[in-house]
């Protein structure tokens, strides 16, 4: 049985005094039954490392660039997310894809080198509101998928997220049956290009106004291995909640 993940995203937020939400965290969670993921700020990413260490959290970056070093000013690399202590790194966010005009190509090139430096890329997937309405979906999907995930993928150094860009933040989330459609989806089209026993180990997280009060329902739809978190990650109060709805399920 795969190892179920509560992945926190922190976004743009947070400074050294959210530190004390994440020690709090760490407190609550002495022997999860889950695997706890925090992705702070870069700025955050070596303290936060620091203090966790002995406890069962990780900690991820929220984004990287391709290369592991070299003249590109304000960009980290793998290697240096690594240094820092942490184990994970969040690629191809909707808001990175819009903000940055992140293409599918670039974003499998990040994660090639996570994957290179031993970090688990989480990469992200979704359709806006209206890919949805216009009823491509699954096209959006396949194609994000495909041109994202690099052929290395594996159960271990790969996390897949399915975030549909109208559900982050907005407080609306797809019904338990559309997330169930999308998640049967990937895990047949990942199933298709590298085979069953290697899939089954690729966690697919869903992400988009995961709360306290609606986790338990999305953690019991099939191939929902855990949550990708946004606003409900920033403190303890509200993720502790959403880690035990999935200790729940396991
Ligand atoms: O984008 C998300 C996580 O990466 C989801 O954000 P919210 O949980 O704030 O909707």
């Amino acid at each position: 049985m795969v190892r179920k993940l509560a992945a926190g995203n922190w976004k743009m937020n947070g400074t050294r005094a959210a530190l004390e939400e994440l020690q709090a965290l760490a407190q609550a969670h002495s022997d999860p039954a889950v695997d706890i993921l925090i992705c702070p700020p870069a700025t955050l990413l070596m303290s936060a490392a620091e203090l966790v260490s002995g406890h069962p959290l990780d900690i991820g970056a929220q984004d990287c660039h391709t290369a592991p070093s070299g003249a590109h000013t304000g960009d980290i690399s793998a290697p240096m997310i690594a240094d820092c202590g942490a184990t994970a790194v969040i690629v191809g966010h909707s808001e990175r894809r819009e903000d940055h005009n992140e293409s599918n190509d670039l974003i499998r090139a990040k994660a090639e080198s996570a994957h290179a430096a031993g970090l688990t890329a989480i990469i992200c997937i979704g359709e806006t509101l209206a890919q949805r309405d216009a009823g491509q979906t699954l096209d959006v999907i396949a194609d994000q998928l495909q041109g994202s995930t690099p052929d290395g993928a594996t159960g271990v150094n790969t996390v897949i997220a399915y975030e549909p860009v109208w559900a982050i933040g907005t407080g609306k989330v797809p019904s338990l049956e559309q997330i169930g459609e999308v998640h049967d989806f990937i895990r047949e089209k990942l199933t298709a290009r590298f085979g069953a026993d290697n899939v089954r180990t690729i966690r697919l997280l869903y992400g988009g106004s995961v709360k306290p009060a609606n986790a338990a329902e999305i953690f019991a739809v099939p191939n929902v291995d855990g949550a990708l978190v946004g606003g409900a990650s920033l403190t303890e109060a509200d993720f502790s909640p959403i880690i035990k709805s999935l200790e729940a399920t396991v």
